[in-house]
């Protein structure tokens, strides 16, 4: 594929992406109660601490420096510089805004099986597939910034109870997700070059869209916990 026809097809997979799913719709629509945003926030925090963990698959299965370079910020990213620092303490704090005690986030007893299941095969997919596969399937981030924006906007909105501090993982990384997302675009339009390298890549991403979706699937029919 020409390069315009490789990136439009990835670009479509906009349709699978969990944006459009009813436990999103819901939220932006405010209707989720309380007990249902801390079923969302504890079962998402498995797959907020598990992304470094994918980054590092893919930094070592990558015979690239540069892009080894580049990936190394992802973790940092997350894991932050030092202690309390760092995407992962604002997702733990955001968890505690809406009422659980940081305790019962970090020992996992909320978080369901099929949440479990759908974010580790994130991270097997990372360990086992060539390092550019692995990244295709993190290309989700492109769609992510839209809707970090609209999720901003509506939660404040909607739900008078949550502040824009508590909200801090989201505004601090929708300002990181577009630079990462083109970061991850070029990477992959300039070394999947064979048409069975674009093709693998865009059943990646779509993999990838699958695996959110059944996340948030999980979530919504766990319900209030
Ligand atoms: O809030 C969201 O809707 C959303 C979506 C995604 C995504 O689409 O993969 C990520 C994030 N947030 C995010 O915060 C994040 O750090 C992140 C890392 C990755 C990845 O695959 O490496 N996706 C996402």
């Amino acid at each position: 594929m020409a390069r315009e026809e490789f990136l439009a097809a990835l670009r479509a997979l906009s349709s699978r992406y969990w944006g459009s799913h009813p436990f999103h719709v819901r939220m932006h629509a405010g209707t989720l109660t309380p007990a249902e945003l801390r079923t969302w926030a504890a079962n998402r925090w498995y797959y907020q601490s598990v992304l470094p963990r994918k980054d590092a698959a893919i930094i070592s299965n990558c015979p690239v420096p540069e892009v080894r370079r580049l990936w190394l910020e992802r973790i940092v990213y997350h894991d932050g510089a030092g202690d309390n620092e760092g995407g992962r303490e604002d997702w733990l704090r955001l968890c505690e805004a809406l009422g659980l005690y940081r305790a019962e986030v970090l020992d996992e007893r909320h978080v369901v099986p099929a949440v479990r299941f759908a974010v580790d095969a994130y991270v097997t997919f990372a360990r086992t597939q060539p390092w550019v596969m692995a990244v295709a399937s993190g290309l989700t981030e492109m769609f992510a910034g839209h809707l970090m924006r609209r999720r901003i906007t509506d939660v404040l909105a909607h739900y008078e109870w949550i502040s824009p501090d508590d909200l801090a993982y989201f505004t601090t990384r929708v300002e990181a997700v577009a630079g990462e997302g083109k970061q991850a675009v070029d990477l992959v339009l300039a070394h999947c070059r064979t048409r069975a390298e674009q093709d693998a890549a865009v059943a990646a991403l779509a993999f990838k869209c699958d695996v959110l979706w059944s996340m948030l699937s999980a979530i919504d029919a766990a319900g209030a916990r």
